[in-house]
């Protein structure tokens, strides 16, 4: 079995000015030293820039939390793939729950969004898929996450998809303050194993890096990065904080 190093992301949703962001950063930095765990920012489009600049140098890397599937066009309010690249983002979040709730994020739309980042890029995207609470009352959450699961990666071939990142985030646990168990978590993380070793093969399964969301914090960080099959967490309200966000990378 390959040897995943942990990776500890932040997404900071709807939060934060560029003056908030560099604070953030020039703490962060101060912090984030001595350690083996891998983390990054992905934050909200106008602050890329600043923290690219801030973390230069570091090994902190930046990501976006959104990207279209089109280079350019008539998309009011989208940002595309050339002008992440441009910035020199290291990560993208793709289909993050509250993108599919909100913002009328589909499969498809993400599958798209996948092809995109991944044949014309080296941003290594970060894919959420999870169930709702409704799903996971009525047992159907392996269901549910198989399902996005094929659905998402369809048409990408292995080695594009052994360079992603994949976040098991139940939409019941994000920002509620109700956390996954960790044997829920590991569960579902290997299940998400599981399923890429029967569309592709062991080697791409011991490659991705799967990720646990949903109110992570330090208290619970390890606990759940110990389970087996979780390597990691993107974390929401808790990655806002420069010490909180530490404490979750020293688990
Ligand atoms: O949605 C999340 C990360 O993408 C999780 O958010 P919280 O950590 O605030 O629950």
């Amino acid at each position: 079995m390959a040897l995943r190093i942990p990776f500890i992301a932040g997404n900071w949703k709807m939060f934060k000015t560029n003056k908030e962001a560099l604070e953030f950063a020039e703490e962060f930095k101060k912090l984030y030293q001595d350690t083996d765990v891998k983390t990054a920012i992905c934050a909200p489009f106008t602050q890329l820039e600043t923290l690219k600049k801030a973390f230069a140098g570091t090994c902190i890397g930046v990501g976006a939390q959104n990207m279209h599937f089109e280079d350019e066009g008539a998309f009011t309010g989208e940002i595309s793939l050339p002008m992440l690249k441009e910035i020199g983002v290291d990560y993208c979040i793709i289909g993050h729950s509250e993108r599919r709730q909100y913002f009328a994020e589909t499969d498809e739309t993400v599958n798209l969004k996948l092809k995109k980042l991944l044949n014309e890029s080296d941003i290594v995207p970060i894919l959420c898929v999870g169930e709702n609470l409704e799903q996971r009352e009525a047992g159907k959450e392996s269901e549910i996450v198989e399902n996005q699961i094929k659905a998402d990666l369809d048409g990408l071939s292995a080695d594009k998809v052994a360079r992603m990142v994949i976040a098991y985030e139940p939409i019941w646990a994000i920002g509620t303050g109700k956390t996954a168990s960790a044997e829920q978590a590991g569960e579902m993380c290997a299940l998400i194993r599981r399923v890429l070793e029967k569309l592709y093969d062991e080697d791409v399964c011991d490659q991705v890096t799967i990720q646990y969301g949903g109110s992570v914090k330090p208290e619970n960080a390890t606990e759940i990065m110990n389970m087996g099959e979780v390597d990691g967490a993107l974390v929401g309200g808790a990655s806002l904080k420069p010490d909180k966000f530490m404490g979750i990378i020293n688990f």
